[in-house]
């Protein structure tokens, strides 16, 4: 199961599960990157807003230095922050630079919106009423366009988007030369996002499933249906959470910096079947009814995104 990978829409082949790095901290993040390709993991999950990139690439060079995998052998993903939406590539250069990496597999829009280029702070920029710094007449659909461009470059291998509602793929898909190859969403049984799923299905966008334990601390771990799945099992909540996007045909990136987690989380996927999706569906189904879906993520930029649950 480990090794089991997707094809992409550019050809290349994505592996089903990655380690995501968000909120792991610098000076456990190096260890956790080499723990996790130790233990399998090809996907590493990085992002320029992390501020952990320089930590994660050393994690990449001890792993390499070490022969426990080659550079071509891992698929690192990387994001264009929201201060660099007008600046692709030099968002993408300054990644580059902290992995300590020629290239990157795959770069992903990190969030449809521009944050002030020029404004009070590289990643996180505010007004004087200490609301985020956003550029409202920016069209995301122009960011689309110079991520198109960078592919000529050779510098990633591939382009996606993250956080994309279907209303904004919409948006983007018309005016697309390259379709993404990529949608990275917050995926979960109390978040099935089920409309963006399967706009992507149909057109050939691969979901990247994120917070797949429900973030910090995995709130979704004590959910009682995904409980009762791993009882069936015998096995952790953890595994249920995580196998359910293979079951769905998605790749998915937990993050830890706990060894143990790191290995458990790749070493106990198992295969559900029809009956334990059917729970786990009916609990997405009663959320959704109720109007309890939870969104773990949603940052306060002050921007209706297009999700159902928040627009
Ligand atoms: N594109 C985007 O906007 C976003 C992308 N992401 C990506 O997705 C990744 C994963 O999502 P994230 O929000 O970090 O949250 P996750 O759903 O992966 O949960 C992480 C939390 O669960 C804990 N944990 C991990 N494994 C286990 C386990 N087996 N048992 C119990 N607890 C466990 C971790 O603790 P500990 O580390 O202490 O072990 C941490 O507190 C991110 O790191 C990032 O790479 C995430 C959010 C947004
Ligand atoms: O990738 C993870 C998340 O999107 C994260 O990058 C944001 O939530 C960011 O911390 C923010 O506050 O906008």
């Amino acid at each position: 199961m480990a090794t089991k990978t997707y094809k992409l829409n550019n050809g290349l082949d994505i592996p089903a599960i990655g380690l995501g790095t968000w909120q792991s901290a610098p000076g456990a993040v190096r260890q956790a990157v080499v723990e996790a390709l130790r233990a399998g993991y090809r996907l590493i999950d990085c992002a320029y807003c992390y501020g952990n990139e320089d930590e994660v690439g050393q994690g990449l060079a001890d792993a390499f230095s070490q022969g426990i995998v080659k550079r071509e052998e891992v698929f690192v993903v990387t994001k264009v922050w929201a201060t660099y939406t007008t600046r692709c590539a030099l968002g993408l250069e300054k990644s580059l630079k902290s992995l300590g990496l020629e290239y990157v597999d795959l770069l992903l829009v990190h969030w449809p919106l521009l944050m002030n280029p020029e404004g009070n702070d590289d990643r996180f920029p505010k007004l004087p009423n200490g609301e985020r710094d956003i550029i409202r007449s920016h069209n995301h659909v122009d960011t689309w366009k110079q991520m198109e461009q960078l592919l000529a470059l050779g510098k990633t291998k591939g382009i996606g988007v993250s956080n994309y509602s279907k209303r904004y793929l919409e948006q983007l898909l018309p005016h697309a030369t390259v379709i993404p190859a990529v949608n990275q969403i917050e995926n979960h049984p109390a978040l099935p996002q089920q409309e963006i799923v399967d706009l992507c299905k149909e057109k050939g966008i691969h979901i990247m499933a994120y917070s797949p334990l429900g973030s910090t601390g995995g709130p979704m771990l004590t959910a009682e249906p995904v409980v009762q799945v791993a009882e069936k099992h015998g096995a952790k909540p953890a595994a249920v959470l995580l196998s359910y996007h293979l079951a769905r045909g998605s790749t998915v990136i937990a993050k830890s910096v706990t060894p143990e987690r790191i290995r458990e989380n790749i070493d106990t996927l198992l295969e559900l079947d029809a009956e334990d999706m059917q729970k786990l569906n009916d609990y997405s189904a009663q959320l959704t009814r109720e109007g309890k879906l939870q969104r773990f993520v949603y940052p306060p930029f002050g921007v209706d995104f297009g999700f159902p649950d928040k627009s």
